[in-house]
């Protein structure tokens, strides 16, 4: 049967990128994408944000919801330091098979966990599956209309702390309008808009960055 998008995209990683090497896993990927086929990584303009937001926080705990191919992961676990943890959660199964092979290949497994399933269901396993007290630093980056429910139930399960960073992406495309509105109006954040591309293309999106201010 044909291969899908993803596993051609590892293949990609596999036989040019230099294993134990992220960054030239994250510029395979961003290539492959440029020249051979899009697919809906963070890419390499809102990804170098995403880094300048990572490194200022230098989270010890971080979540990633929406590991896709593991573009997103191998970007934030390769600026973490030795100790810290990056739980990533997928629902695709296939997807998940991806990024394990990708997230390995950078030499990044021993500071991620890949965990399949749901956020709805995993979120509220997370502190009795990893004993997080709170998470520093959290990438949305899944289902669109999950961002604004899921951070209801990382407050509600404590999982926040005052100064906790939230960053999400595609908030304009494909676009988040429920959580913006909430996030840019709860006196509980305090908000900031980085305006950018949607990966890969000229269409405008940008990376929201909110505070939990408790
Ligand atoms: O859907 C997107 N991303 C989510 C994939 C959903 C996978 C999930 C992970 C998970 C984990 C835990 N619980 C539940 C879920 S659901 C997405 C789509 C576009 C896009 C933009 C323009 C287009 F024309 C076409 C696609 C761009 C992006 O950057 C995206 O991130
Ligand atoms: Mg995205």
């Amino acid at each position: 049967t044909r291969s899908t998008r993803p596993q051609r995209l590892l293949k990609a990683v596999q036989e040019k990128a230099m294993k134990g090497d992220p960054q030239s896993v994250i510029s395979t990927i961003d290539y492959f994408c440029r020249h051979s086929e899009w697919a809906m990584n963070v890419g390499d303009e809102k990804g170098s944000i995403l880094d300048s937001v990572v490194c200022e926080v230098s989270p010890t705990t971080a979540l990633e919801l929406g590991t896709y191919c593991g573009y997103s992961t191998v970007r934030i676990a390769r600026l973490l330091p030795p100790g810290t943890q990056l739980i990533t959660l997928e629902f695709n199964p296939a997807f998940a098979a991806v990024a394990r092979q990708v997230i390995e290949y950078a030499g990044l497994h021993n500071k991620v966990c890949l965990v399949e399933g749901a956020s709805g269901d995993m979120i509220p396993k997370m502190r009795e599956m990893f004993g997080i007290k709170t998470f520093d630093f959290v990438f949305l980056d899944h289902w669109k209309d999950r961002y604004l429910p899921d951070i209801k139930l990382l407050e509600g399960c404590q999982l926040l702390r005052k100064g906790s960073i939230l960053l999400a992406d595609n908030v304009i495309c494909p676009g988040t309008p429920e959580y913006l509105e909430y996030v840019r109006n709860s006196p509980h954040y305090k908000s900031m808009y980085y305006k950018s591309h949607l990966e890969y293309t000229k269409v405008e999106d940008g990376l929201e960055k909110s505070v939990f201010l408790g």
